[in-house]
């Protein structure tokens, strides 16, 4: 059942307490309340999200942040960023609020995080089970440019819906032409803007159709997927929102009332990758240099990575109205009469970009994996240093850094004692030269990209679409110029992680304040699930990252606490659209963790 105050839940004392109800909070919660005989506890800062429509709409994603349902969260000054500082409050949390893009690593990836924590399960081949158990792919039902032997097969049957376009958006034909045109190119240095029908098969090098979290053109969620389904038909989980987590004491509002509730199995924290650090920090949990005679467990330092973002614009002859329906409340509006009455929108494209990664240097890092991406958008993607210009239509690629060498932490600061004053975060924005000049290629294979011509003619300018460079990026065109550009509109993409990241095999695990099993080290049944858990950032959007880790932790948890899955009380909850799979029957005896609250 769902609460709004700590003080109606029927119980102070459940099994299991899920600490917050975001992306992996809500898919822990729904698969732990599968043993019926198991009492489940979650507890959310944010709000209900059934209703909104910033988290229903796709069109509407762009405009869930700095509402209701967002942290809010302002960085400390970035040195990188020339000083500046860049900025889910929800269930579902960020993938509630995310953009939809739905994308999940390289094979490269996961097998590096088995080498890193030396558990073979994180590697590709393990974690596949995990991945095709979160979603399923609906195809397209009409789009005649993807072909049947381009349908992606990397999804599973899992209760997450992943749509692939039914319609293409105006650059889409441009890009794809050129990259399969460029894939073989008698320059080798052009062959890898190639053509990638799967973008979630392993390689995730090259141009393709990018899969979004949406079903029938209503965004998809890790609470429409997992929470809601395991609330409406499961009488074994309690759920109460509003409500924040200081430590291991809840309160409603700041001085108010802290009840305590205690768990007889484990707590799993899933805050994400700020609030878990933070509230690990506020736990004593963290560097004793830095907690000083507040320390219970001392843990290395909370470093945080975040890809860095930098959007490129091009004015186009196009008739997309995304930008007119940002303009003009009237636009706006008649294309959410739309959606209300079809579930869909003619003059606005549901999802805005096709995701396109292209590797900077093959041979670097992980030949599967790119080190830059690039992000065709049908639209202008405003932000804090580029505002929405007053008319025009616009084609934007976002370039980002996605295997980054820099790397930030959080901290608390030093007259914060609770979770209702943000930590500072230092995201250390393009902090070392590496980061620099992986910007600077992308800027240089987006222009590279679209001045290619296939046949002698280039895709993007032969009907008139591509007409100019816009604004300050118009004229960067030394590198100075490039890399002075960037450091004054570069942001991030709002994808950190590693905060309480697992342990590195080869330092005995004495780098991570988790285990790879995700155990807080020296503390009795309190794990961590989230983002933060993950000690490098993945080459790619992080949420399907999120969802597997997830997945996988379920049953870490579950063999841990001698839960079996095929036991009379198991229940996979029914889904309207796609049950659940039930987990696997590979358990064995687990030890039992003692009280945590
Ligand atoms: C604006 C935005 C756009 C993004 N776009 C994409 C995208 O297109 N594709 C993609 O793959 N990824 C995207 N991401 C990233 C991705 O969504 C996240 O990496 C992922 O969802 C993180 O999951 P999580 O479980 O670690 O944390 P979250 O989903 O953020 O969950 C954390 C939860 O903890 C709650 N919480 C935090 N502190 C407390 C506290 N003290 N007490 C109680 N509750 C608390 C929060 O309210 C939240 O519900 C985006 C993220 C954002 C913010």
């Amino acid at each position: 059942a769902l609460f709004t105050n700590p003080a109606d839940l029927p119980s102070k004392n459940y099994d299991f307490i899920v600490i917050e109800a975001g992306t992996a909070g809500s898919a822990v919660a729904s698969r732990l309340s599968e043993d019926l005989t198991k009492k489940i506890l979650v507890i959310e800062a944010g709000v209900d999200d059934t209703g909104n429509l910033n988290v229903e709409v796709p069109f509407f994603a762009p405009l869930a942040g700095r509402t209701a349902v967002d942290w809010n969260y302002m960085t400390v000054t970035q040195q990188g960023l020339n000083g500046r500082s860049i900025t889910g409050f929800v269930l579902g949390g960020s993938s509630a609020i995310n953009f939809l893009e739905w994308t999940l690593g390289s094979q490269d990836y996961y097998n590096k995080l088995a080498s890193i924590t030396g558990d073979l399960g994180w590697g590709w081949a393990s974690m596949q089970r995990f991945f095709k158990r979160v979603s399923k792919l609906l195809p397209p039902t009409d789009n005649p440019t993807i072909t049947p032997n381009e349908i992606p097969t990397s999804n599973g049957n899992g209760p997450l819906d992943v749509n692939l376009s039914n319609f293409d958006l105006e650059p889409d034909q441009h890009v794809f032409t050129t990259a399969k045109g460029l894939q073989s190119s008698a320059h080798a240095h052009l062959r890898r803007f190639k053509y990638t029908i799967d973008m979630n098969g392993g390689n995730t090098i090259g141009f393709g159709y990018n899969q979004v979290t949406a079903r029938d053109d209503v965004c998809t969620t890790s609470a429409t997927a997992y929470l809601h389904p395991a609330l409406q038909n499961r009488q074994n989980i309690d759920m109460v929102i509003n409500t924040r987590v200081t430590s291991v004491e809840v309160a409603t509002s700041k001085g108010g009332a802290k009840p305590t509730f205690t768990a007889s199995k484990e707590v799993i924290l899933s805050a994400g990758t700020i609030g878990t650090a933070q509230i690990l920090l506020l736990s004593g949990i963290g560097p004793q240099a830095d907690l000083g005679s507040k320390t219970i467990v001392n843990a290395p330092q909370q470093k945080c990575p975040d890809h860095p973002l930098l959007s490129l614009f091009w004015n186009v002859s196009s008739n997309c109205a995304y930008g007119d329906a940002l303009r003009d409340p009237a636009v706006q509006s008649a294309a959410l009469n739309e959606w209300f009455a079809t579930e869909g929108c003619s003059v606005i494209p549901l999802s805005m970009c096709w995701a396109s990664c292209v590797s900077l240097n093959p041979s670097s890092l992980r030949p599967n994996a790119p080190n830059t991406e690039l992000i065709f958008v049908d639209g202008f993607v405003p932000d804090a240093t580029n505002p929405l210009p007053a008319t025009g239509h616009f084609m934007s690629i976002i370039c980002a850094v996605v295997s980054l060498t820099s790397v930030g932490s959080i901290t608390l600061p030093s007259t914060s004692s609770d979770t209702f004053t943000q930590p500072n975060i230092d995201y250390n924005v393009l902090g070392t030269d590496f980061d620099v000049q992986a910007m600077l290629q992308a800027m240089k294979d987006a222009e590279t990209f679209v001045s290619s011509k296939i046949g002698g003619v280039n895709q993007f300018t032969k009907d008139g679409y591509l007409r100019s460079e816009f604004g300050d990026f118009a004229s960067a065109k030394t590198d100075a110029q490039r890399i002075a550009f960037m450091r004054a509109h570069a942001d991030t993409i709002h994808h950190p992680v590693g905060s309480a990241r697992m342990g590195s095999a080869a330092s005995g695990g004495s780098d991570g304040a988790v285990d790879s099993r995700l155990r807080v080290k020296g503390v009795k049944g309190l794990r961590v699930v989230d983002a933060s858990v993950l000690p490098i950032i993945p080459e790619a959007h992080t949420a399907a990252a999120v969802f597997t880790v997830a997945e996988r932790a379920s049953d870490l948890i579950k063999q841990d606490n001698g839960i079996s899955s095929g036991s009379p009380s198991h229940s996979p909850v029914p889904s309207a659209h796609s049950p659940l799979p039930p987990p696997p029957s590979n358990q064995h005896n687990g030890h039992g963790h003692h009280e945590e609250s």
